[in-house]
């Protein structure tokens, strides 16, 4: 159930193709976070102005936010290429020697995921964001020898989901650390109606409503359903992307008119019904849903505390009184049931 989520925050590599396709290219064509977008303006334009490279940049904040797509846009900023790695994809420092010291001036490196690289990693990689310079071993044991190498100037975009877990050190070697925060139904409206022109899909404007609506306030997200729609548009309808579609489309798939699927659902409805409204302990939830407690804390219970539907308290979970409004069902001690 989990991994075929339609309203999951991650990527697998199957899906990369269809988003690299719709991912903005230059800084005035991405959309939202404000705030992010012109402080990077000023980095970048600032660095071009003085012929010289940028600060190193930190971006973080949930997945489908756009960290890959900025992290892209800043190599087109400054008219050069980007190199992309990831924290789980480089295994030995070794492997990171080699990245660094094939970087060509002005270049950008990517590090997705920055706060899974291993000690040595990211050991070595602050040392050449800092020093422009790498220690390459060569030969093994005792005739081991370091051999100092100085790298081009380069610039570092690092995107983490998790900044509190960036050692302190590494975390300091970024000039600019920009974090990206979940996007308005108006803003994603706006991504919505791009990805449409780009796809050539005739999005009527209450679809597009209707999609950023369930969207969990993530582009990639949106994306995703936009898709799911115009696929429901061409083999049910009659390829018109309306309200209505759009509508029978996200039934489909299950996903409700705030963006709940059938595990966050499952999971409201078992602690409002079933434990009156809770305090219940986690495991306790996961089994009346037939789920991992993991799969409950990671997978669903986020957004469902973000949309404050769920509270947790040392007790356990409750459900608020928003929960039972958004099942239609009449809250334990509220107005509605003294008459039921
Ligand atoms: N501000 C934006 N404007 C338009 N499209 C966006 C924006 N942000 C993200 N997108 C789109 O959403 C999709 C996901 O974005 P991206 O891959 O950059 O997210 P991410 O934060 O790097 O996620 P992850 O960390 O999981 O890789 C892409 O198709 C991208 O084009």
């Amino acid at each position: 159930m989990v991994d075929e989520r339609v309203v999951a925050p991650e990527v697998d590599e199957a899906e990369r193709a269809a988003e690299a396709a719709l991912r903005p290219r230059r800084l005035a064509e991405f959309v939202g976070q404000h705030v992010v977008r012109e402080q990077l303006e000023l980095v970048l334009h600032a660095a071009l102005a003085r012929g010289g490279v940028p600060d190193h940049v930190l971006l973080s904040g949930p997945p489908g936010l756009g960290k890959t797509t900025l992290a892209m846009i800043i190599a087109a900023e400054l008219g050069t290429s980007v190199r992309v790695t990831s924290g789980p994809a480089i295994q030995h420092a070794g492997d990171l020697a080699a990245v660094l010291s094939s970087l060509d001036e002005g270049e950008v490196l990517f590090v997705d995921e920055i706060h899974r690289l291993a000690r040595p990693a990211e050991e070595l990689l602050y040392v050449a964001m800092e020093d422009f310079r790498v220690d390459v071993v060569v030969g093994k044991g005792a005739g081991a020898n370091a051999i100092g190498l100085t790298l081009p100037p380069f610039t570092v975009v690092g995107a983490t989901t998790r900044a509190g877990l960036l050692p302190a050190p590494l975390r300091d070697r970024f000039g600019f650390t920009g974090h990206l925060d979940f996007y308005s139904s108006a803003e994603l409206e706006q991504v919505l109606r791009r990805s449409a022109g780009l796809l050539g899909v005739d999005l009527a404007d209450d679809a597009a409503a209707e999609i950023a609506g369930r969207s969990r306030g993530t582009p990639r997200i949106a994306n995703r359903l936009l898709r799911r729609v115009r696929d429901w548009a061409q083999v049910r309808g009659d390829g018109t992307c309306d309200r209505a579609a759009a509508r029978a489309a996200l039934e489909v798939y299950e996903v409700d008119e705030l963006g709940l699927d059938r595990l966050d659902r499952a999971v409201l409805r078992a602690l409002c019904v079933r434990f009156g409204g809770g305090p219940v302990g986690l495991t306790t939830l996961a089994v009346a849903v037939g789920e991992e407690p993991e799969t409950v804390e990671t997978v669903a219970e986020p957004f469902l505390v973000r949309e404050g539907l769920i509270g947790r308290t040392p007790r356990g979970r409750v459900a608020t009184p928003r929960a039972w409004e958004h099942l239609d069902l009449a809250a334990p001690g509220g107005p509605a049931s003294l008459f039921g």
